[in-house]
């Protein structure tokens, strides 16, 4: 029997949720910096590092959004997304759907084209290097208004056949899912599945209206459904997809330790979990640190982190032999591995 840590490794899984600028390592930070003659504010890697410590959503958004000033060119945004896949290869990932924030980059004159050439050149590399899959998530920046996010979806046209869905972040507060209804409906119009960052900080209220107004797909986050228990009824009856991120919760506080993180609850009540690294470079790990951290703190047994492998790939938007063809391989790997 293999020990937990190698299970955990080698488990086949999909990452579900992943903002790929979370991705951006410090080393790399200095390098591009350096590459495109930046400066950043951090005498070295340890310093950024410290700059880590966030007591909200907000702490952390200004910071991630700073770091992300160093990406300036198609090339920076391939090895950006290179390295995300060679550390998420080594994690057992076999799928991964990541997410990026072009709002974050439009502002600053850096071409949409720059953006998603430079992801999608690293995705075709990954499937040649790793034999990974991976999908593009364009996700609009809730804090910024329902006309800016219309005209992000105007400029992905020329390449909305190479991208799966559309998402929903940034400040969740002050910023509910109602205020996006009309242009996610044009997303759903186009043929995009839809996805909404609900649920970290905000109340159920947003949960319901990501559900209700935006008909999204999947939820990112969802944890404070659990405190609406028709809410959470409903979220396990309609087979509703969470993509939970525990050392993200840790580190923005959502919870207080993660000895409290609520996933094998989750399980139990039915829902449709999935374990993710949501922002991977600055919360302290990659997804396989993050099933581990919960397995240690949680007890969580093989077959929990099993059925937490197969929601991933179940709550993926492969197509269904894709999915089959996924939950296939985690079987015949679990077979040899149990
Ligand atoms: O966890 C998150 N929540 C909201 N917005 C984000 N953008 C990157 N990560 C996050
Ligand atoms: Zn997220």
């Amino acid at each position: 029997m293999t020990d937990l840590d190698t299970f955990i490794a080698g488990l086949p899984k999909a990452e579900l949720h992943l903002h790929i600028e979370g991705s951006l390592e410090p080393d790399l930070m200095f390098a591009l910096a350096r590459r495109n003659g930046i400066a950043i504010p951090y005498a070295d890697v340890e310093a950024v590092r410290a700059a880590y410590a966030f007591g909200n959503l907000q702490d952390f958004l200004d910071i991630y959004y700073a770091g992300a000033d160093v990406l300036r060119t198609r090339q920076d945004f391939h090895d950006l997304a290179a390295a995300y896949f060679d550390r998420a290869a080594a994690d057992g990932v076999v799928h991964a759907e990541i997410m990026f924030d072009p709002q974050t980059h439009t502002a600053r004159g850096i071409p949409f084209a720059a953006v998603i050439e430079g992801l999608l050149s690293a995705c075709a590399e990954a499937e040649a290097r790793h034999g990974m899959t991976s999908l593009l998530i364009l996700s609009f920046l809730r804090h910024l208004s329902e006309e800016e996010a219309f005209a992000t979806l105007a400029e992905a046209e020329p390449w909305l056949d190479r991208i799966a869905a559309v998402g929903l972040d940034s400040s969740e507060m002050g910023h509910p899912p109602e205020k996006f209804a009309r242009v996610f409906q044009a997303a759903r119009d186009k043929g995009l599945k839809l996805v909404a960052h609900a649920g970290e900080e905000g109340p159920p209220a947003y949960v319901y209206e990501a559900l209700d107004l935006l008909k999204v797909d999947r939820i990112d986050h969802g944890n404070r459904a659990l405190e609406d228990k028709a809410l959470v009824e409903r979220l396990a009856r309609e087979g509703m997809t969470l993509t939970v991120c525990p050392l993200s919760n840790l580190k923005l506080c959502v919870i207080d330790a993660i000895e409290d993180h609520p996933i094998d609850h989750m399980l139990a009540l039915g829902l449709k979990a999935t374990i993710n690294s949501d922002d991977p470079a600055y919360f302290g790990g990659y997804i396989a640190d993050n099933y581990r951290a919960v397995a240690a703190a949680r007890g969580l047994n093989r077959d929990q982190l099993a059925t937490l492998a197969r929601n991933s790939f179940t709550g993926s938007f492969l197509p269904e032999e894709a999915v089959a063809s996924n939950l296939e391989r985690l079987a015949k790997w679990l077979a040899d591995n149990v």
